[in-house]
């Protein structure tokens, strides 16, 4: 949880396949054949595979970065300290792009998506927003999925007020976002997980809730941190808007629903203590899925960097032909 947020752990994971590369070469004095460097990658790509399940940018960030190793071992050979530099020069070059697309991507979508509310706003007025978990540059290459539309929205004088859920119980929200959109000078309110529907239901307006996702699933079904389906089911209740924002590298092909998404579970201690002080009751079970999923049927707009899809479906999201590999 050092490094968190869909797109970040894929870029990181990218970069640590890279330190791995460069830590082979170190070990050889400055060069390294192409087996040992097969060998301290995949080792390091399966460490970093098994550290989180749920985002599939982690996976889809290693199975690109294998590709391009794929390409560039044969460079190696028996290996000489001129192959090694240039091995680890395209091999870099791989994980900044990976970067780079993912900034890209996310002012890419941020314009998309505030185009889409500036356009919907009634007479200019600006809106209230819930949002849940952190999606700023905290979490992403540098700009933010959710929290990009929500400053570009802002940069329009387009937000009035934005609720930030806490998100229990790793409290996302309170420790990053509410600091990202201090930082920024954003309006923003702290509230609790559970008021997120009362803010709906006394807000003299309908507003948004914008969220990003740690993975789409085929059929349009969104996986994001724990007390995203809620909201939606509160949002649609309400006449809120609800809208997704997840670069194409969060979508996942190949699986057909949400239901075949592999949800994170962490310790109970995460839920049963807050730092070092404990406040349940000593022996209680405790159960702390941390993503859960949303039906493609609640959300309104799922934005990408292609652009927005109303009402994601099976066949709206087949248009874009992301490859399954
Ligand atoms: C940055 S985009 C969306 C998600 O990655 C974000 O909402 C989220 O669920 C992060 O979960 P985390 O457990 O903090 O990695």
């Amino acid at each position: 949880m050092v490094v968190r947020g869909a797109p970040a752990i894929g870029i990181s994971a990218a970069y640590g396949m890279v330190l791995a590369a460069k830590a082979a070469v170190d070990a050889g004095h400055s060069s390294a054949c192409s087996k040992t460097m097969l060998v301290a990658v995949n080792a390091a790509s399966e460490l970093l595979a098994a550290s989180r399940p749920t985002a599939v940018n982690l996976f889809w960030a290693i199975r690109r970065m294998n590709r391009v190793l794929e390409q560039l071992l044969p460079t190696l050979g028996e290996g000489s300290v001129q192959a090694a530099e240039t091995f680890i020069k395209g091999f870099s070059a791989e994980a900044v792009a990976i970067h780079d697309e993912d900034l890209q991507n996310n002012l890419l979508m941020a314009r998309h998506g505030a185009e889409l509310i500036s356009a919907l706003a009634k007479d200019g007025q600006a809106q209230p927003i819930v949002t849940h978990c952190n999606t700023g540059s905290l979490a992403t290459g540098g700009h933010g999925t959710a929290l990009g539309v929500i400053r570009s929205l802002h940069e329009q004088q387009l937000v009035d007020l934005v609720y930030v859920d806490e998100t229990r119980p790793w409290m996302q929200g309170a420790r990053l976002t509410s600091w990202e959109l201090q930082r920024e000078g954003i309006p923003c309110a702290l509230i609790v997980d559970s008021a997120a529907a009362s803010m709906m239901a006394r807000s003299p307006r309908q507003g948004w809730v914008i969220v990003g996702a740690d993975r789409v699933a085929a059929n349009g079904d969104v996986v994001n941190k724990i007390g995203t389906y809620g909201l939606a089911v509160q949002a649609r209740y309400h006449g809120w808007k609800f809208m997704v924002v997840a670069p194409t590298s969060t979508f996942d092909p190949a699986v057909a629903t949400g239901a075949e998404i592999e949800i994170e579970e962490r310790p109970g201690s995460e839920i049963v203590q807050i730092g070092d002080s404990r406040f349940a009751a000593e022996g209680v079970r405790s159960i702390n899925p941390v993503f859960d999923v949303t039906p493609a049927a609640l959300i309104d707009y799922l934005v990408s960097e292609r652009g927005v899809i109303n009402r994601p479906r099976r066949d709206s999201i087949a248009e874009l032909k992301l490859g399954v590999d």
